[in-house]
């Protein structure tokens, strides 16, 4: 292949339409390289920041999840206040110091319009107006009509100062200026259940307020039990990826405050992302019922402004996440080095058995045992050769382990994911379920799953929400494991719940220590892994099939009452009929026209006597109705057996871990008594 040169060749007539003479092929190609930031910046795309209004979400989003992560690192219940403050252009200028400039050349402007085309404009809306304005009158449906367009034109560019203040763990002075000026760095690179994981997010904040505002971030921070605060201005120099500091102090720390606020001026479009942003803010408050949020934004026009507070709903925090080891079946050769260049360890025993998990010292040793001759337990672990590593990693890959465990994993967990469920759709019926730790490239993950019918302010069919380490996913629905496996592997149909008709919420949280997600941008997660399509799956059946029982009984329940309803409708005209015919009966039988045997006599007589009347019989009737009914749905019970439904286990948690219980049991449910 050719670099830089043309494709044609030198015998070929020059093609048509082109200039006749040949271009000159470049003697060389200039080798150049990019820094990480570089890269980011010319690709913000990747890590989710698209366009202006994208941009201003995902730069929330980096904030607020860095702010959880802070928090819940240190066992704090977390308290986050996320502001967007909207600037206006001549407030904008005014911050950098420019001059506002009334236009001159009208004309030169992209969203200039002549008479003549503003006339025909304002004609063609007046007449659609007048449209609406008699289809309105005649009673039929009117369409809203689309905002004037006014003129064409990019329009002004809109600026948004983001400020996220948190109570989390803060951070070390020194570190600042890197943690915030320095692409890939950061602090969660370790094998841990974190939101952040690339050391990237707060970067790209940074990078795209420089592209658009060219102004810096500023960052406030404390760390428990510090006297001062560090307060660091600074923007990045791209092309050499290192901060580029403006100032950098401490300040007194009167208050003993602990956390962290960062405030970056970008720009944005909250018009577009408004509903986006509430909708992650409302999510993320579903998956962390045990954080406290508030939400502002500001404008200059009182009637955008938006407050909303989420108050926390539980104290209860699910354990921190631990760092955990890597599992021999999910490292690589390079892994495999760095893990020998950092270890402590002296020998390859305690190497083996240190640094991965799940080698014990005996099967660490069966292991040196299969490497070969030239390994042995007591060698230096530093001492190993390329070719050596490569053996390790060989048997590594070959030979078998136990799974990790997944306790280092910390899911919502069923409570808070029904809890969420409960109060973001107040759904007819919901079921929740939390699967066991699997496995995917050595790796523990745990999916939950909630599925809900019916509900407030839900469309027909399926409502998914996604959670990736209880971060909410909103974008590339399409092509995520959980909306494909919810579309088309699940045969709704066989648990009754229809797809189309029945408003279906599915909610699935998955945590790991390695989401795969596709891209930096923490959109959407592939549905190429089977492990993870196939624990998806099951966890959403297992919620559906809790959900059969509840809708099989509902139905029996509906059919039971549907039966009552016929027959009871019936009752005055039968009871009015029967009443006819006695009545009639008594007649011939008192005019001596008829003889009415023995047996019958004693009603006849009763109805001469009015003491039978046509509304005992309606009383009469329906009691039967009643006692018919009663035995039906009995006997239908007992013949489908009550027994065989699946029977809800609800237990009281005794608070002690140590506790004893008596069950009592019957057909449909148990009772634990917790002593
Ligand atoms: N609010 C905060 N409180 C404490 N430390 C923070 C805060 N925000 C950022 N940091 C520190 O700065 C580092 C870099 O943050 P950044 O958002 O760039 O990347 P990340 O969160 O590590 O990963 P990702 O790119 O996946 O979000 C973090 O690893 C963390 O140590």
């Amino acid at each position: 292949m050719e670099i830089g040169g043309s494709s044609e060749s030198p015998n070929e007539p020059p093609r048509k339409g082109k200039s006749k003479t040949p271009r000159k092929p470049k003697e060389t190609s200039t080798l150049k390289q990019k820094s990480p930031a570089e890269f980011f910046a010319e690709n913000k795309n990747i890590a989710g920041f698209d366009n202006p209004g994208k941009c201003l979400y995902t730069t929330v989003r980096e904030l607020v999840e860095n702010s959880l992560d802070s928090a819940e690192s240190i066992s704090e219940l977390p308290v986050v206040e996320i502001t967007i403050e909207e600037i206006g252009k001549s407030k904008f200028n005014s911050m950098i110091g420019l001059v506002d400039r009334e236009r001159v050349d009208e004309a030169l402007y992209d969203d200039f319009e002549t008479a003549k085309a503003r006339e025909r404009r304002l004609a063609k809306e007046a007449r659609a107006q007048e449209m609406q304005a008699k289809n309105a009158a005649l009673g039929k449906k009117v369409k809203e009509l689309p905002a004037s367009k006014g003129v064409k034109g990019r329009g002004e560019a809109s600026f948004y100062r983001v400020t996220c203040k948190d109570n989390g763990r803060g951070m070390p002075h020194d570190d600042i200026p890197n943690m915030f000026g320095r692409v890939l760095s950061g602090t969660k690179y370790g094998l841990k259940q974190t939101r952040g994981k690339f050391g990237l997010g707060a970067k790209m904040a940074l990078i795209w307020s420089k592209m658009s505002t060219g102004l810096p971030i500023e960052i406030s921070s404390s760390m428990k039990g510090q006297s001062y605060t560090s307060f660091c201005r600074l923007d990045i120099d791209i092309h050499r990826n290192i901060p580029h500091i403006h100032l950098h102090e401490k300040r007194a720390n009167d208050d003993r405050w602990h956390g962290a606020e960062i405030q970056v001026v970008i720009e944005g479009n909250w018009t577009t992302y408004r509903s986006k942003i509430l909708h992650y803010m409302r999510q993320m408050a579903v998956i962390t019922p045990y954080a406290q949020f508030l939400f502002r934004f500001i404008s200059d026009i009182p009637d955008k402004n938006v407050t909303v507070k989420f108050a926390r709903r539980t104290d209860v925090m699910p354990p921190v996440p631990l760092e955990t080891k890597h599992h021999p079946s999910s490292v690589d050769l390079l892994l495999i080095k760095r893990l020998i260049a950092e270890t402590s360890k002296q020998n390859l025993l305690q190497f083996l058995q240190h640094e991965f998990v799940n080698i014990g010292k005996s099967y660490a040793e069966r292991l040196i045992g299969e490497m070969g001759p030239e390994f042995s337990p007591k060698m230096a672990v530093k001492s190993l050769s390329d070719q050596q590593i490569v053996r390790i990693h060989q048997l590594f890959r070959q030979a078998k382990f136990d799974d990790p465990t997944g306790d280092c994993l910390s899911p919502a967990g069923e409570y808070n994911l029904r809890l969420g469920i409960i109060k973001e759709l107040h759904p007819d019926m919901v079921a929740t379920y939390s699967g066991s730790a699997h496995v995917f490239e050595g790796h523990p993950f745990i999916v939950e799953a909630g599925v809900s019918v019916g509900g407030k302010d839900v469309k027909q069919g399926l409502n998914i929400f996604r959670f990736a380490n209880r971060i909410p996913l909103l974008f590339e629905q399409g092509a995520d494991v959980v909306t494909r496996t919810a579309l088309k592997r699940i045969n709704w149909g066989s648990y009754k719940i229809n797809q189309t008709q029945d408003k279906i919420g599915v909610f699935v949280s998955i945590v790991s220590t390695k989401i795969p997600f596709k891209g930096t941008g923490k959109e959407y997660i592939g549905d190429d892994i089977t492990e993870i399509a196939t624990a998806v799956k099951s966890a959403i059946q297992q919620c559906c099939i809790q959900l059969k029982s509840k809708i099989v009984k509902k139905m029996q329940a509906r059919e039971q009452q549907e039966r009552k309803r016929n027959l009871s409708r019936y009752i005055p005209d039968a009871s009015a009929a029967v009443y006819d015919v006695l009545r009639e009966m008594a007649q011939s039988y008192a005019s001596k026209k008829q003889r009415i045997e023995e047996k019958d006599a004693e009603i006849i007589r009763k109805v001469s006597e009015h003491l039978i009347t046509k509304e005992t019989l309606r009383e009469k009737l329906a009691e039967h109705v009643e006692k018919v009914d009663y035995e039906m749905a009995l006997e239908y019970a007992t013949q489908s057996g009550v027994s065989e439904e699946p029977r809800e286990d609800i237990f009281i948690q005794s608070l002690e871990p140590d506790h004893k219980f008596i069950d009592f049991h019957s057909p449909i449910f148990v009772f634990r008594l917790v002593c």
